[in-house]
Formats: structure tokens, C-alpha cells, sequence
């Protein structure tokens, strides 16, 4: 698979989001997408699974610009978790994927449902019989990746996946997506640069609406001689806040 962002830009009013964004990406890749709080990574997710539509520009898939509607047919080589995951919380974590496999019209998914979530949930053995509405967030969130990984998707966008999980279930998140990764191309959000750092072969980095670095990830720490989080704060200025009295936070009254 090829994805080319040709121009990719998007306005929400007279506010600029996005502009010009361009790159060319194929299988293999796995892209981090790096930026502050409010620099357009979840709307680029967004444009990237036909959420939102862009003000202007294109998203091509081996070699076709995908229009205002992605076809049925690449929507259904994509897999994404954007926004907050949606499930359906009645179901046992294994119906719910036996439900998500039959909308992709997936037979004989039970093989892969099932090591998908042994990998995934710890006692696997005594939740998979537990309703998702008694499973805390990060074990929700992490049945939301297995879901979109069950089709094995060409096209993997995740915003902020490792949200809510805790430091082996990152583990088991990084250790599935690097095992996944020369399946599909992938695009991965995180403000946890250590996880981005494990799983990135490429990096895209937007700041005031552009983009600031599209490059490999090699080539981001070799040209800067530091570790990413540091190679980041030197590309991006950082946010400017007004300085603030704070004394009342730790004054006695
Ligand atoms: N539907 C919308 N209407 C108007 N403005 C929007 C809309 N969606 C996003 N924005 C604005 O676009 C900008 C980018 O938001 P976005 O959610 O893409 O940022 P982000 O990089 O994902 O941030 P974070 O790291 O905090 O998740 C923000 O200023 C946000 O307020």
C-alpha cells in the first residue's frame, strides 16, 4: 500500500488546523505522529478514515484519491481507533469481537479472536466470560485495539492508544504492533515519546498548523544527537503562557 497526503489542509472557520500537509508513505512504515496539545494530530486521524473531510487537498491510495466518501472497499482494508472507542458494552469481550468479525464478514475468526485477547487481557481465562461494562478502561480500551487489528487491516490509524493502559499492557500493545508492522502501514499517536521511541520507524511532527519534521526516525535522533523527547522541545518552540501568581496554591490562610 501507498498513501500520499497531496496538500492535505483543513480549516474549522476561519481557524487553519492543518495546511499543506504532504507525504508519501507505504507498508512497513509506522508512523508517529508527535505535536502539542491542540496541534491537529487527531484531526489529520480523522481525515485519514473519512470522519472528517478535508477544506482541501487529497488523500491518495495507490495512486487514487479517495473523494469525498472512501470506498466500501478501503474502508474496509482500514483499521482505526479515533475518538473514543465505541462498544457495545453488554457483550463479553469475546462477542464483541465475533460481532466486529462479522461485519467484516470474517468466518472462522475465533483462532484469531481468541489469541488476540489472551495476548492482550491478563486472566484472560475468567474475564472473557465478563460483560465490557464491568472491564476498566484500559481493558476496554485494549479490547478496542484487538478489534482493530481482527481483519488484519492494510491501513492501521490509532490515536492514542496507549491511553489508560498501564506499563504491561503498553508492553503488550508495543510487542502486537511491532509484531503486526510489516503487514500494514501504520499511524500511531502518543504523548508518551518512550512508546513512540519502541514502535515509530517514521515520525511526523506538526506544530502551527504544518508540519515541522516527516522523516525516519533514525534520521530525527542521528541529526539531533539526543533523545526524542529532547530532539522535540529543540524543533518546536515551546508554548508561551502568561505568567501567573500561584503563591495562594501553597500559602497558609
Ligand atoms: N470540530 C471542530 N470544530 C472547531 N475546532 C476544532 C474541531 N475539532 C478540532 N478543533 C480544533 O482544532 C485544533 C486541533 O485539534 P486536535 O484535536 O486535532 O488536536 P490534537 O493534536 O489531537 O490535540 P491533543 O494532543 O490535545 O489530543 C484545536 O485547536 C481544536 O480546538
Amino acid at each position: 500500500m501507498e498513501l500520499e497526503l497531496r496538500n492535505l489542509t483543513k480549516s474549522f472557520g476561519p481557524k487553519h488546523v492543518l495546511r499543506d500537509v504532504s507525504l508519501t508513505a507505504h507498508t512497513g512504515y509506522c508512523v508517529g505522529v508527535l505535536g502539542r496539545n491542540g496541534a491537529g494530530k487527531s484531526t489529520l486521524f480523522n481525515l485519514l478514515t473519512n470522519v472528517l473531510l478535508p477544506t482541501s487537498g487529497a488523500i491518495v491510495l495507490d495512486g487514487l484519491p479517495l473523494g469525498e466518501t472512501f470506498p466500501v472497499g478501503v474502508k474496509r482494508r482500514m483499521g482505526a481507533l479515533v475518538n473514543q472507542a465505541y462498544l457495545v458494552e453488554q457483550l463479553t469481550p469475546e462477542e464483541y469481537l465475533q460481532f466486529v468479525a462479522r461485519i467484516y464478514d470474517l468466518p472462522d475468526a475465533q483462532p484469531r479472536i481468541e489469541s488476540l485477547l489472551a495476548h492482550l487481557l491478563e486472566d484472560y481465562d475468567t474475564v472473557r466470560r465478563k460483560r465490557l461494562s464491568s472491564f476498566s478502561t484500559g481493558m476496554k480500551q485494549k479490547v478496542a485495539i484487538a478489534s482493530c487489528l481482527l481483519h488484519r487491516p492494510e491501513l492501521l490509524v490509532l490515536d492514542e492508544p496507549f491511553n489508560g493502559l498501564d506499563v504491561f499492557s503498553a508492553d503488550s500493545v508495543l510487542a502486537l504492533l511491532n509484531s503486526y508492522r510489516p503487514q500494514a502501514l501504520t499511524f500511531v499517536s502518543s504523548h508518551n515519546l518512550a512508546h513512540i521511541e519502541k514502535v515509530a520507524t517514521h515520525l511526523l511532527v506538526i506544530d502551527d498548523s504544518e508540519v515541522k519534521y516527516w522523516g525516519t526516525m533514525a534520521d530525527f535522533l542521528q541529526g539531533q544527537g539526543a533523545l526524542l523527547g529532547d530532539a522535540l522541545l529543540r524543533l518546536i518552540n515551546p508554548a508561551t503562557t502568561t505568567a501567573q501568581d500561584l503563591t495562594w496554591l501553597t500559602t497558609q490562610c
